[in-house]
């Protein structure tokens, strides 16, 4: 298990399947629930979602957040509503994320004009585009279970989805699923009480760059190599990501006009 730890979510789609989807693991003291399937996925993040809503108090966040004083590991409770209706209502509202549309503007503009100024040379697209107890299905979950909803396998269950592993952005248009948290086949906001309060400023902040660099440039890969080549290993950090920087070469296709 501890050699598999750089990618938890292979280990535990697979552990899945030899063992079931819903999976208790005991790691010393602490007792670990792994949900792989969108049947117990609802029973944690809707039916139960009051029960699974807290976070387990961890070393590293109450260092790193003021004892874990933040939104993202305060403990469920009216402290944490507290903080979450600021969010929702105040930081991360509609309103307010449409208000900074000028300096996303000016931000995706600047980024465009310098990969226009790398015109034929190869730009790292990674680097600069970071934008209580209870029971399921008859087993007693004990008081302080950490669950994990394990997003990743369900987004590839092969009961929902055909050809899972294939990337196809067309499978979304003809089909109902959305990513707001009601099908749990395709959480990568989460769903129920904690979900993501960021999601539109996330959206908005991801849509408005990736449309211009589509735009204004046609895009190749290096040396000759295929797209199947490109080595698209997993590196586990806060989230998931490429292991290799994304590299290609733009080539301006529509000018970038000056803004006023
Ligand atoms: C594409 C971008 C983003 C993705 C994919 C994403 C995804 C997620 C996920 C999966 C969760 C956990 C949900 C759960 O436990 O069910 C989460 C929680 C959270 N996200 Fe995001 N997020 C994004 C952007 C943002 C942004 C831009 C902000 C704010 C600036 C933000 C603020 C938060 C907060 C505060 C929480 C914790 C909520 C709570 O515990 O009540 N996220 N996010």
């Amino acid at each position: 298990m501890l050699r598999a730890s750089s990618a938890p979510h292979r280990l535990f789609r697979s552990l899945a399947a030899k063992h079931g989807t819903l999976t208790h693991l005991q790691l010393g003291e602490i007792h670990l629930l792994i949900v792989s399937s969108t049947e117990f996925a609802k029973q944690v993040m809707k039916t139960h979602d009051t029960v699974f809503a807290n976070r387990p108090v961890m070393l590293a966040p109450k260092e790193l957040t003021y004892d874990a004083t933040g939104v993202v590991f305060s403990p469920y409770g009216d402290y944490w509503r507290h903080l979450r209706k600021i969010c929702t209502v105040e930081v991360l509202s509609a309103r307010r994320v449409r208000s900074f549309r000028s300096i996303r503007v000016e931000e995706v503009t600047i980024m465009c004009k310098w990969i226009a100024s790398r015109q034929g040379s190869t730009v790292n697209l990674t680097e600069r585009l970071y934008m209580s107890s209870c029971e399921i299905n008859g087993y007693e979950i004990p008081t302080n279970t950490r669950v994990i909803v394990n997003a990743w396998a369900m987004a590839r269950d092969p009961e929902y989805w055909n050809d899972p592993e294939k990337f196809m952005p067309e499978r979304f248009e003809e089909s109902s699923v959305d990513f707001k948290g009601s099908n749990l086949e395709y959480i990568p906001f989460g769903a129920g009480r904690r979900m993501c309060p960021g999601m539109l400023l996330g959206l908005t902040n991801m849509e408005l760059p990736l449309a211009m660099l589509l735009y204004h440039f046609d895009w190749e890969i290096p040396n000759g190599m295929k797209a199947e080549e490109l080595d698209m290993t997993e590196d586990l950090g806060f989230v998931l990501n490429r292991k290799q920087p994304l590299r290609l070469i733009p080539i301006a296709k529509r000018p970038l006009r000056a803004r006023a």
